[in-house]
């Protein structure tokens, strides 16, 4: 599936623990795996089970208690707040469930955004925010407020930003959580060929078994433990979607 096995992420011996009153909680204890360039992997497991503790640590938005996260040959849990930052501004896009639109700006001023606040000329930012929303299938919408669009094609719009910093992961958080079944397979088929096309790496977090079957692997989380790792082919997802909540 993945020919050119260069790893991405390698997440070692990864524990986050909370201090509750006098409790602990072990959000994650002892998580281990490497995601590939070019994979697009499923974090899936149900509400508690650490899915969003183990995507913010891989975000570096989180420190962890113990343990190691490699991105790219960077060890992010030794970098400082502000190397963070940059690291994030450098390498990562996110998808989030609730789109995160600016409702004033139009489909391809939200795509820009992220590119004016790196510094990318007016006119540079414009073509590649156009590029992107072709891309997603939205040329007729280009000029569309963002409140003036459906969930999917907000979403679209979303996965257009993402991608627009060429960014060399994208975390994607219950990305299909807001839409209907029809348009939830028709996002995740549009996740699914881009990662294919551009040769990115896409990690999603889900409750939803079905959803995390557009993957190609699947992280089975329970209790801050992977305990599965699912292969998925992908001629299989093709089928309906009638079993999708969404
Ligand atoms: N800031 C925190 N302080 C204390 N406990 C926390 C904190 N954040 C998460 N936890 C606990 O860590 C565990 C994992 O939480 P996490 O949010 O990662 O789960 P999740 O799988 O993303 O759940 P959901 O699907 O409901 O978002 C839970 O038991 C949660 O209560």
């Amino acid at each position: 599936m993945v020919e050119n096995k260069t790893p991405m992420i390698q997440v070692k011996d990864l524990y986050k623990v909370y201090k509750v009153g006098d409790t602990k909680v072990y959000a994650l204890n002892g998580v281990d795996f490497t995601i590939y360039k070019g994979e697009f992997c499923a974090i899936v497991g149900p509400s508690g089970s650490g899915k969003s503790t183990l995507l913010n640590m891989m975000a570096g938005l989180e420190k962890p208690s113990k343990g190691e996260i490699v991105i790219a040959g960077n060890h992010i849990e030794k970098l400082s707040e502000n190397q963070l930052v940059a690291f994030r501004r450098k390498h990562v896009g996110f998808i989030f469930q609730s789109y995160n639109l600016i409702k004033t700006l139009n489909a391809v001023e939200n795509v820009a955004l992220p590119l004016s606040f790196r510094g990318v000329p007016k006119k540079i930012r414009n073509e590649k925010a156009k590029k992107y929303i072709k891309l997603v299938g939205l040329e007729k919408q280009m000029n569309h407020m963002a409140n003036e669009m459906s969930g999917g094609q907000q979403q679209r719009v979303g996965i257009a930003r993402a991608l627009a910093v060429d960014p060399k992961i994208i975390f994607a958080d219950e990305p299909t959580g807001n839409l209907d079944s029809k348009t939830t397979k028709e996002v995740l088929s549009l996740m699914q060929k881009i990662v294919k096309e551009q040769n990115q790496t896409l990690v999603m977090v889900t409750h939803d078994n079905y959803i995390a079957r557009f993957a190609d692997r699947q992280f089975h989380i329970v209790d801050g433990k992977i305990f599965k790792i699912e292969e998925q082919h992908h001629e299989e997802t093709k089928g309906d979607m009638e079993d999708v909540q969404s």
